[in-house]
């Protein structure tokens, strides 16, 4: 039998749209084993009555790309899911099922496949690699995709970040959130997202921590998204009121997240009970970056 665990994780990080990443101390786990013939799935955990248990089950379908890829098919499969991750809250859901599922498949199979080659394929799946690339590697991930290849530099989670994340019952998947993007930016707003972006890397790399609230504004996705859940245009101009600026969406929303590293934790419980003010139920959890990704 095998086990694989995953990272969460929380892409675009404010002003990386779709080439920034980091994986999150919450996990799934995935056993893979292979039986007489035909296909089980169980799953337990968070959402597991949202999760489709026959052919169509995403970790299946990402397991059957690595057979199709290598030529080699187990006479039938056992699939366990435990999930911790939530479905469509902009954690990563799908990029854990995605790069799991194949992971777990190249182990069954001897591990035929590389990692750059696991990597592109989770990309293929999933369409964008700045949620694969940290669930599969770990730690901070830029990324960026030129004629089918993925180029990436990944570097460890400082240790002193905390990211305290505001979970609303509510889902909103990504190709719902992708859909409200508009055609076209402003030049003045692509070029500030260009050094907004740039900085948050440097500053994420070098530990000078003291810049990231300079740096996590967003013009590209952000004001879109937040027009979608009745509360996050509050949430967020409220934390500007309240010097509340290391806030950014996580992923294709609806989650946030407020990045933290002062002890003491003054703005955090701030951060938290403005967030209990919105007429939703939110959930929260403090979580630290995982640097090991999928193992
Ligand atoms: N834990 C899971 N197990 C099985 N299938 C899943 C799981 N998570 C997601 N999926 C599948 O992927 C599809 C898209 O899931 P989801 O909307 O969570 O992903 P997403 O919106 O791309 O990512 P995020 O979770 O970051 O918001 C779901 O409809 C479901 O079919
Ligand atoms: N970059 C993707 C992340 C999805 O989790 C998006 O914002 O649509």
């Amino acid at each position: 039998m095998i086990k694989v665990t995953v990272p969460a994780t929380t892409a675009n990080v404010g002003p990386g749209f779709d080439c920034l990443g980091i994986a999150l101390s919450l996990y799934n786990e995935i056993e893979v084993e292979e039986i007489e013939k035909g296909l089980l799935i169980e799953v337990e955990g968070r959402d597991q009555e949202k999760i489709e248990k026959n052919k169509n089950n995403l970790i299946y379908q990402s397991m059957l790309r690595v057979f199709d890829k290598i030529g080699k098919y187990p006479k039938g499969i056992k699939i366990k899911q435990y999930n911790n991750i939530p479905l469509a809250r902009g954690l990563g859901s799908s990029a854990a099922c995605i790069v799991g599922g194949i992971v777990a498949a190249n182990k069954l199979m001897g591990n035929l496949l590389s990692q750059e080659e696991v990597l592109e394929l989770a990309v293929e799946i999933e369409g964008h690699p700045d949620n694969v690339a940290p669930a599969l590697l770990g730690g901070v991930v830029v990324s960026c995709q030129d004629e089918g290849k993925t180029s990436y530099v990944r570097f460890p989670v400082h240790e002193a970040l905390r990211f305290i994340v505001a979970i609303p019952e509510v889902q909103l998947s990504t190709k719902a959130s992708r859909g409200v993007l508009p055609e076209g930016v402003p030049f003045k707003d692509a070029v500030r997202n260009v050094g907004k972006s740039s900085l948050l890397v440097a500053a994420l790399m070098s530990g000078e921590l003291e810049k990231i609230p300079h740096a996590l504004q967003d013009c590209l996705h952000q004001p879109y998204r937040t027009k979608l859940i009745d509360s996050l245009e509050a949430i967020f101009s409220k934390a500007k009121e309240l010097d509340l600026n290391q806030l950014f969406l996580s992923g294709a929303g609806p989650s946030i997240i407020y990045l933290s590293w002062q002890q003491g934790g003054e703005k955090e419980k701030i951060f938290c009970n403005l967030v209990n003010t919105m007429p939703e139920q939110w959930n929260f959890k403090i979580l630290e970056g995982d640097n090991k990704g999928t193992s």
